[in-house]
């Protein structure tokens, strides 16, 4: 289904121990093992960029670019970087655009294969900032199983998003807090980090979500599990180039599968009220 293209040194952070922190190293200690995820379907003016931010931001940070057979070269572009990058850039190719959490799946997977601690998800438009980072890693550092850049708490913002695509998100979020019952202010945003012991604790092979309702689906299913999902605000800002994936089928899926969710739920709930155990969430 998919090949990967690795840096030169394929080195994953269990070969690398406190001793190798250098001068280079910025953010919290715990970026050395960290792994970010970057999606890619047509983003090849985009990526270099991304790219680059991160490694700025975060020298010592890992990055897998899960490109799906972009017709506009965008693979080709991630398979140059990961070539000139040391080590610190891998690349895996699916044949097909085949959705953000299919995508994303199999990048977990290649991350904890390879033992990485914490598994970031990053836009690679630029929409979520790699300089803002350091927030995520140092609530995993505190503890959290997953972290999300939130648009809506407060110090959150977005910047430049067309007012129609800003009500779908925070029609979308008002939405699955109320079907689900959470408190989560960004449950569809898709800046995050997850500690690994959380994504092992998940069946991801479970996982049929395609497209932007994969992240509520993974919060919903860690939060169930009694994880601890923290919200740390972030600018969220519209990308200049190139163009959102966003479609209807996104959306259509997004509405049946939270009110699907949310009514298992609250059918789970009742039947446990009258059986006197407790379900989470
Ligand atoms: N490999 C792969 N990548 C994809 C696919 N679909 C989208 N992507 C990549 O996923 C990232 C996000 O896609 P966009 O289409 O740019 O997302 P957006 O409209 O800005 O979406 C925003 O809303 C989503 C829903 O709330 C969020 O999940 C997302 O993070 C962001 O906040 C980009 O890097 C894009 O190339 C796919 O089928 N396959």
């Amino acid at each position: 289904m998919s090949e990967t293209t690795e840096g030169p040194e394929d080195r994953g952070p269990e070969d690398r121990g406190p001793e190798d922190r250098g001068p280079e190293d910025r953010g919290p200690a715990i970026a050395a093992s960290t792994l970010v995820i970057i999606p890619t379907y047509d983003e090849r003016e985009n990526l270099p960029r991304i790219v680059a931010r991160v490694h700025a931001a975060l020298p010592t940070t890992h990055v897998l670019v899960v490109d799906d057979g972009s017709p506009d070269g965008t693979g080709d572009i991630a398979d140059r970087l990961a070539a000139e990058s040391s080590g610190r850039i891998a690349v895996l190719h699916r044949t097909e655009k085949n959705g953000l959490g299919a995508a994303y799946i199999e990048g977990f997977r290649w991350g904890l294969d390879r033992g990485y601690a914490v598994l970031v998800e990053m836009d690679a438009d630029g929409s979520h900032s790699p300089e803002q980072l350091h927030r995520l890693l140092e609530q995993i550092e505190a503890g959290a199983d997953l972290v999300i850049g939130s648009r809506y708490v407060p110090g959150g913002s977005v910047v430049n998003w067309p007012k129609r695509r800003e009500v779908l998100s925070r029609g979308g979020n008002i939405y699955s807090r109320l079907a689900l019952g959470v408190k989560i202010k960004d449950i569809t945003g898709g800046y995050r980090a997850y500690r690994r012991a959380a994504l092992e604790s998940l069946d991801l092979g479970a996982i049929e979500s395609h497209g932007y309702c994969f992240q509520v689906d993974l919060a919903w299913r860690l939060i169930q599990g009694g994880a601890a999902v923290v919200e740390v605000p972030i600018t969220f800002t519209e990308r200049e180039i190139g163009e959102s994936k966003m479609s209807g089928s996104i959306v259509r899926e997004a509405l049946v599968k939270v009110t699907a969710w949310g009514f298992r739920n609250r059918v789970q709930k009742l039947r446990a009220l009258t059986a006197g155990t407790k379900v989470r969430a």
